[in-house]
C-alpha cells in the first residue's frame, strides 16, 4: 500500500564530535529519533556532568537531554569504538576540523567507512579552505567524495524545543546525501538533498558575515528598510562570490542560502548578528568575543572571505566593509555611509569567468574529467 508518511530510519550508532550548542542539540535530536548516540567533548567536566545529570554544563543549560546520549572524552575515541559507528557527525568550529581529522584519520577503516556528516559553517583562517578541501587534505579524496554537509536555518535553541526546522543536505555523492537525510529526517526536522556541497558550504559560511553586517545596521539604529536591503544585497553578493567560485547559483536560493541568511540577519538569537549589533552600539570586538560564550564563525570567516574575494576579483562591498571594521579599525557608521555612497550599479550581475577554485578542488578529488 502506498503511503505518504515517512518511515522511520533504521536505528544507527552515531558519534557526535563537539558538545557545544549545535553538537549537543543534534545529539539530542538524533537520540530522540531512536538512534544510539555518543557525544565527544574535549572538556572532561562537561562529560562527567552530562553523564550524571543529562544536562550540558556550558551550553543550552536549561535543556533536559535525552538519556540515550553517552558523553565521552576528553581523549578522542579509539579505533575500536569508531569501528562500531554507522555515522560520525562533526559539530565543531571550522578551525578545529583539520586537527580533529588528522588525529582521527588513522582510526578510520576505509573499507568500512561510517557516513561522515559536517555541520560547521566557516572558512579555515590559515588556508582559506572550505571543509571539503580540509577533508581531502587530511583523509584523502575517496573519503572527501562521500562526505556530506548539512546547513540551513537551524538555531540550536529552537531545535531542542522541537520547533519545525528544515535544512539542506548535500554531497558530491547524492546516495550519501540521501543516507544523511534519512538519519536526520523527522516530522519536525525536514531534509532536502542536493549535489552542490561547495555551494552549501559557501552559503553557510558567508551568511555569518552578512549577519554581522545586519546586526551592525540594527545596532546603529537603522530600521526595517535597511535590514531588508542588506539581506537582499547580501544574497546578491553571496551568489556572485559562490558562482565565481564554481557553485551553482541556484544553491543560494536554498534553505542553506537565503533561508539561513534571512534567519541570522533578522534575529538576536544569532551570535553573528549579536556581534554586529554590539559593534554597532560601540563595543570593541575584543570585549564582545570575550563575553559571547560561544563561537561566532563570521568573525574569522570575514578574514578568509576577504582573501577569497580578492582572489576571485568580484565586487563584495558588504563583506569588505565588515572586514574593514573587524580588522582594520574602521568605524562602523563611517563604513555604513561609505556603502550608501557607492556609485549606482546594475542590480543583478553574475561573473563571466567562473569556477577556477572549484576546478582546482575537483582535481584534488580526482574528479577533473
Ligand atoms: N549553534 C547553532 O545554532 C548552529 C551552529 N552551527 C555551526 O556549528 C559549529 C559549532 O557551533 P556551536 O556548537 O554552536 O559552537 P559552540 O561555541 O557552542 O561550541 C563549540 C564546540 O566545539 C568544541 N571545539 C571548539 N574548538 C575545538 C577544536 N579546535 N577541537 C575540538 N573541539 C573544539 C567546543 O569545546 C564546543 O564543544 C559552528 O561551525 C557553527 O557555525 C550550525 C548551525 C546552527
Ligand atoms: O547558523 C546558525 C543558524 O542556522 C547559527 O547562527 P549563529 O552562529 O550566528 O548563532
Amino acid at each position: 500500500m502506498h503511503s505518504n508518511s515517512h518511515s522511520p530510519a533504521p536505528r544507527s550508532k552515531i558519534l557526535v564530535f563537539g558538545a557545544g550548542n549545535f553538537g549537543s542539540c543534534l545529539a539530542d535530536h538524533l537520540a530522540d529519533s531512536e538512534h544510539d548516540v555518543y557525544m565527544w567533548s574535549r572538556e572532561a567536566d562537561l562529560v562527567e556532568y552530562f553523564n550524571q545529570h543529562h544536562k550540558n554544563l556550558r551550553y543550552l543549560k536549561d535543556h533536559d537531554f535525552s538519556t540515550n546520549i553517552r558523553a565521552i572524552g576528553p581523549a578522542l575515541p579509539e579505533a575500536d569504538l569508531i569501528k562500531q559507528m554507522d555515522v560520525l557527525l562533526f559539530a565543531i568550529p571550522t578551525d578545529g576540523v583539520r586537527s580533529t581529522l588528522n588525529q582521527l584519520r588513522p582510526r578510520l577503516d576505509e573499507a568500512n567507512l561510517p557516513l561522515l556528516i559536517f555541520v560547521n559553517k566557516g572558512i579555515e583562517v590559515s588556508s582559506n579552505a572550505l571543509t571539503l578541501e580540509i577533508i581531502a587534505e587530511t583523509c584523502g579524496k575517496d573519503i572527501a567524495r562521500v562526505a556530506t554537509f548539512i546547513s540551513g536555518p537551524s538555531f540550536a535553541k529552537e531545535i531542542v524545543k522541537r520547533q519545525p526546522t528544515m535544512v539542506s543536505v548535500a554531497s558530491l555523492s547524492e546516495a550519501h546525501a540521501e543516507r544523511a537525510s534519512e538519519v536526520f529526517h523527522q516530522p519536525w526536522f525536514r531534509c532536502y538533498t542536493g549535489n552542490d556541497p561547495i555551494g552549501i558550504e559557501l552559503a553557510g559560511a558567508l551568511k555569518n558575515v552578512y549577519a554581522i553586517a545586519a546586526g551592525m545596521a540594527d545596532g546603529l539604529g537603522y530600521e526595517n528598510n535597511t535590514r531588508a536591503s542588506l539581506i537582499t544585497r547580501g544574497l546578491s553578493e553571496m551568489t556572485r562570490i559562490g558562482t565565481a567560485y564554481g557553485a551553482n547559483p541556484l544553491t543560494f536560493l536554498s534553505l542553506a542560502g537565503v533561508g539561513d541568511l534571512f534567519l541570522t540577519c533578522s534575529s538576536p538569537t544569532s551570535r553573528n548578528y549579536t556581534v554586529g549589533f554590539r559593534l554597532g552600539k560601540g563595543e570593541t570586538l575584543e570585549e564582545i568575543i570575550r563575553t559571547l560564550g560561544s563561537v561566532a564563525e563570521g568573525v574569522t570567516t570575514a578574514k578568509g572571505l576577504k582573501a577569497v574575494v580578492d582572489d576571485l576579483g568580484v565586487a563584495a562591498p558588504i563583506a569588505s566593509g565588515v572586514y574593514e571594521v573587524l580588522y582594520e579599525g574602521k568605524d562602523v557608521e563611517e563604513r555604513a555611509r561609505w556603502l550608501m555612497a557607492l556609485p549606482p550599479v546594475r542590480e543583478l550581475e553574475l561573473p563571466e569567468k567562473a569556477g577556477v577554485p572549484m576546478r582546482h578542488l575537483m582535481k584534488k578529488l580526482g574528479l577533473d574529467t
